[in-house]
């Protein structure tokens, strides 16, 4: 199986016009599928994991250092500071990067309140060029694969939820639409900024699910990296060990054994 995935080579970044480092000199590897394809971003709040999120999906650039993306089909897109191109097989283009090779999943602001269940979970592919013909039987087919068993069968025998607004579902289902409109497009990397954050226990179980098993159906070709508070409690829902733990301007490699000790340090 190829190995893909990303580098950062000594980025450092910052949130204008406040001018402070957000995250310094960061260097770390990603190989996929040999040391992750799930990943949480986690740390205290405030320290910059949505940042790191935001620069290893292409929605912030760097203000130093270089990002590399290498994919499963042998494109490479490499950037450095402003969104400087280094290396690329698309002339750089985030644009590509963003419709194609990557998905969103960011909490309550990829519905829009004015298109329906089905024309949201379209319109990726309607962006990347595709008519509505051809979009919305693989956006059917992909609700499906978010929705639960009980809500399957409510669809199988009426319309009505496909022609929903966004403003007519319960949290959980928003939450499950926005994954379908993030994964329609078969992106190879999901980011996801809290994903269930607002959502209840069980609702969360079931959001997580989602995720875990989009990507385990197609192992090695797919990535899912999100920022999450839920610590232990993901790393089990997941059955993983391995996370990104962001702190003091730095993001490291740690495993479950690390992760406990910070938490019982930061409770005394
Ligand atoms: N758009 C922005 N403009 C200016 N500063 C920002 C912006 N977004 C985040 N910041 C600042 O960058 C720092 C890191 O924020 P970030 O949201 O990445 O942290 P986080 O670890 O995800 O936090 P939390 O867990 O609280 O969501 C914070 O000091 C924050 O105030």
């Amino acid at each position: 199986m190829m190995t893909w995935g990303m580098t950062l080579d000594k980025v450092t970044t910052r949130w204008e016009p406040v001018g402070n480092n957000i995250l310094e000199n960061i260097t770390l590897k990603l190989a996929i599928p040999t040391t992750a394809i799930m990943l949480p971003l986690m740390g205290p709040s405030g320290q910059g994991k949505s940042t790191l999120l935001y620069l290893l999906a292409a929605l912030k650039w760097p203000s130093q250092g270089e990002i590399t993306w290498t994919f499963p089909d042998g494109k490479i897109f490499a950037w450095g500071a402003g969104g400087r191109a280094i290396q690329t097989d698309y002339s750089n283009d985030a644009v590509t990067l963003r419709r194609h090779y990557f998905g969103f999943a960011f909490q309550g602001s990829t519905l829009s309140p004015y298109l329906t269940v089905i024309e949201n979970i379209a319109y990726p592919l309607l962006l990347q060029g595709q008519d509505w013909e051809t979009a919305l039987p693989i956006a059917k087919n992909t609700l499906n694969e978010v929705l639960l068993p009980n809500e399957k069968n409510d669809i199988n025998q009426s319309a009505s939820f496909l022609n929903r607004f966004p403003a007519q579902l319960s949290g959980g289902q928003r939450q499950r639409v926005a994954l379908a409109q993030a994964i329609v497009h078969d992106p190879y990397v999901l980011f996801a900024d809290e994903p269930t954050g607002q959502l209840d226990l069980h609702t969360r179980k079931q959001v997580m699910m989602v995720l875990k098993r989009w990507v385990e159906k197609n192992r090695g070709q797919r990535c899912l990296i999100w920022v999450t508070h839920h610590h232990l409690g993901d790393l089990d829902l997941m059955g993983i060990e391995q996370l990104i733990f962001v702190d003091n301007k730095q993001c490291v490699t740690q495993n479950r054994a690390d992760l406990i000790q910070w938490i019982a340090c930061s409770q005394t």
